[in-house]
């Protein structure tokens, strides 16, 4: 799905060659600072990268116009921004642009079971907790049914079982729907349950791709 060749951007991230594949839970691990939200970023263009190239699908990236890029790459960020307004509000904010039909009342309660959020549509989504909000924000990139989801720690603001919970539920929708996750996470525990690869960055370095049998 993604191919990275001679990557590098400024003297934060090297990459040689790596080949992140379709259809599959890609884990990306490494300490604090190594370059883990670099390389997300440089996946759907939010970071430019100075030389080398990437290709999605087989194109280069370059060549891909961003909006259309972004529409099938979408990230979710390390500390996801939440709108003033409903919980609904912010469920249905990224799907505004897009041509994608609205989901019913329904639908979007079905995506709160998925994230395990057990509160109303109508709810305010200011007063949620950390965890809570880092959980609608989740249920928001879902919905926008992108190809790739680039994920920056999803689940950094949960404990550890509601954490397990939300990951497994992840992993289970992007198998059933072919959806290309592509995850950054503390939890080497939870990358090697769920993974289908790892990929380890050190210092700006990818380091090593372990494929991981199930
Ligand atoms: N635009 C930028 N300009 C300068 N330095 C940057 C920029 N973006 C990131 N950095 C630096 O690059 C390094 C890698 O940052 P990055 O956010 O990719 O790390 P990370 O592995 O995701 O870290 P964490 O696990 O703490 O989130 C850090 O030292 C950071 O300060």
């Amino acid at each position: 799905m993604f191919l990275l060749k001679e990557v590098s951007y400024k003297d934060i991230l090297t990459i040689k060659n790596l080949h992140i594949p379709k259809q599959k839970i890609t884990c990306i691990v490494g300490e604090s600072g190594s370059g883990k939200t670099t390389l997300l970023r440089l996946l759907n263009r939010l970071t430019s990268y100075d030389s080398g190239e990437i290709f999605y699908q087989n194109q280069l990236i370059k060549d891909i116009d961003p909006v259309e890029l972004r529409r099938n790459v979408v990230m979710l960020p390390q500390t996801p921004a939440i709108f003033s307004g409903t919980i609904k509000d912010n469920l249905l904010i990224g799907l505004k642009f897009s041509e994608k039909t609205m989901p019913t009342d329904q639908q979007l309660g079905d995506m709160l079971k998925l994230v395990h959020l057990k509160k109303d549509l109508d709810q305010d989504a200011e007063k949620l907790s950390g965890g809570e909000k880092q959980r609608v924000a989740l249920g928001r990139v879902i919905l926008m049914q992108p190809e790739v989801l680039l994920l920056d720690e999803p689940s950094s603001a949960l404990d550890e079982e509601t954490e397990h919970t939300i990951i497994e539920a992840l992993v289970n929708y992007s198998k059933e729907n072919k959806k290309t996750l592509i995850m950054v996470t503390h939890s080497t525990k939870l990358a090697s349950e769920f993974a289908d690869e790892i990929i380890k960055i050190k210092e700006g370095q990818f380091l090593r791709k372990e494929e991981v049998s199930k």
